[in-house]
């Protein structure tokens, strides 16, 4: 029987998110992450495969707006709950819902798709470029002391309830976006992630807890979701501290939160996974060995609109450079381009019949799109070519943002 691809029926979502919990090994979710989910699906950007009445392929895709270089807010589509059933793989049931993916995300006038990879081997052939790595550290706390700046002893603590804390941490997040590319702007119903504390999530850890950091006058300048982790064994107590998130506006609340984080009792390591990769908690240890910082991928980004996903970010320094971008999956895409920018934000690419002066797939461009990887790395691993001397630096150094590009959450 031949399989069938359509736009999911809202009706048809447990099926549908049945076969997806069966691709990612048949462990079921919890009732809460499960009641989340389905309402944060956009069911007419769900594809479902069916064979007969069987769903055997979903990807669905989460209508984001990702922050770029210079803080402007880019639609983006997050990709999403991609699964083909292990009686179906390898027949090519997922290149044939990307296809429809990403030419859907092309007619829906969104210039990105960024996902996150179950296996990093995955993505690359339909030209998406590891743009985002994030940072784990644990911490050590009874050996690594923390080199608090001053004003930290001014931050006021406050242990909250969680939900009645997330208007003021909410506050804090949507402050941070247009200064941290990479990051969603949180779409109604996102605030609900961070809160999920079903007990399989929780593992051996406390429910979520809250701390918030406050200025002299009250207002809530950060905020960490963390659990607790106690453990005894015959030494005692070796608990451990688990940091959900961790988001400050000033230097002396996000040290005070670190500070609280290393002095409850009973633990004696602090882990965090989601952190970026120049997190200045790096620079606050006395440690950096014992923080045991390990560094993974974390999001992947492609450009759907290549014109117009480069002309939404702003460049760190001017650029005059002819593009030659090879991109098989996406063909709209390739041919010669010519990108200008100055320092100031303003950038326009348009085809052009110049000389090539640099060539590249657009698995790179989607790589240092969000700043955060150096063509000059990618041109040292032999994936960009330079053509002219020097426009491999040249470009580099406008591409290059001035923070690590960051995803605090998963979707
Ligand atoms: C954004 C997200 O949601 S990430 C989550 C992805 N989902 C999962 O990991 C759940 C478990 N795995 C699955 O559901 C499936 O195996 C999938 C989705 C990874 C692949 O689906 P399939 O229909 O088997 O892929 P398809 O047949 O289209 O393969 C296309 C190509 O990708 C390759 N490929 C597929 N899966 C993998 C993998 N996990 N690792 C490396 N290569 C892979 C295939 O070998 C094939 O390569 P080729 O073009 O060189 O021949």
């Amino acid at each position: 029987m031949a399989l069938e691809t359509r736009v999911l029926q809202p009706d048809e979502w447990d099926v549908w998110y049945d076969h997806l919990e069966l691709a990612f090994g048949g462990v079921p979710e919890s009732a809460e992450e499960r009641g989340l989910y389905r309402s944060l699906t956009e069911a007419e950007r769900s594809l479902g495969v069916w064979d007969g009445g069987t769903c055997v392929g979903s990807a669905g895709a989460f209508s984001f707006r990702l922050s770029v270089p210079g803080g402007a807010l880019v639609p983006a589509a997050g990709v999403t709950m991609v699964g083909v059933a292990p009686t179906h793989r390898r027949r090519r049931v997922l290149t044939s819902l990307m296809r429809r993916q990403l030419d859907d995300v092309r007619a829906g006038g969104e210039p990105l798709a960024v996902l996150t990879a179950s296996d990093p081997a995955i993505y690359g052939r339909f030209g998406y470029g590891q743009a985002v790595y994030g940072l784990a550290v644990e911490i050590d706390t009874a050996r690594v002391r923390l080199d608090v700046p001053p004003g930290a002893d001014e931050v006021r603590l406050r242990l909250v309830d969680p939900e009645a804390a997330l208007a003021d941490c909410e506050r804090v997040y949507a402050a941070l976006v247009p200064g941290r590319p990479g990051m969603p702007a949180r779409q109604p119903g996102w605030e609900r992630q961070p809160l999920l504390d079903a007990p399989s999530l929780r593992g051996s850890g406390s429910p979520l807890k809250c701390v918030v950091a406050e200025r002299a006058d009250g207002e809530v300048v950060g905020y960490a979701r963390y659990r607790v982790a106690p453990e005894w064994n015959l030494s005692g107590s070796q608990g451990r501290v688990e940091v959900g998130d961790l988001d400050a506006l000033d230097p002396a609340a996000y040290a005070a939160l670190w500070r609280y984080l290393f002095g409850i009792d009973l633990t004696w390591s602090v882990r965090a996974v989601k952190r970026p990769v120049d997190d200045p908690v790096l620079h606050l240890v006395s440690d950096v060995r014992r923080s045991q910082a390990r560094v993974r991928d974390a999001m992947y980004v492609r450009l759907v609109d290549l014109p117009a996903a480069l002309e939404a970010r702003a460049y760190g320094a001017a650029l005059d450079v002819v593009l030659e971008v090879e991109d098989a999956f996406c063909p709209w895409n390739a041919g010669r381009w010519r990108l200008t920018a100055d320092a100031k934000g303003g950038a326009r690419c348009a085809r052009t019949a110049d000389p090539a002066e640099l060539a590249l797939t657009v698995r790179e461009l989607g790589a240092a799109y969000l700043g955060g990887v150096a063509l000059t790395a990618l041109a040292g691993a032999g994936r960009v070519r330079e053509l002219r001397p020097g426009a491999v630096a040249e470009a580099s150094r406008a591409f290059t943002g001035d923070v690590a590009p960051w995803l605090p959450h998963g979707f």
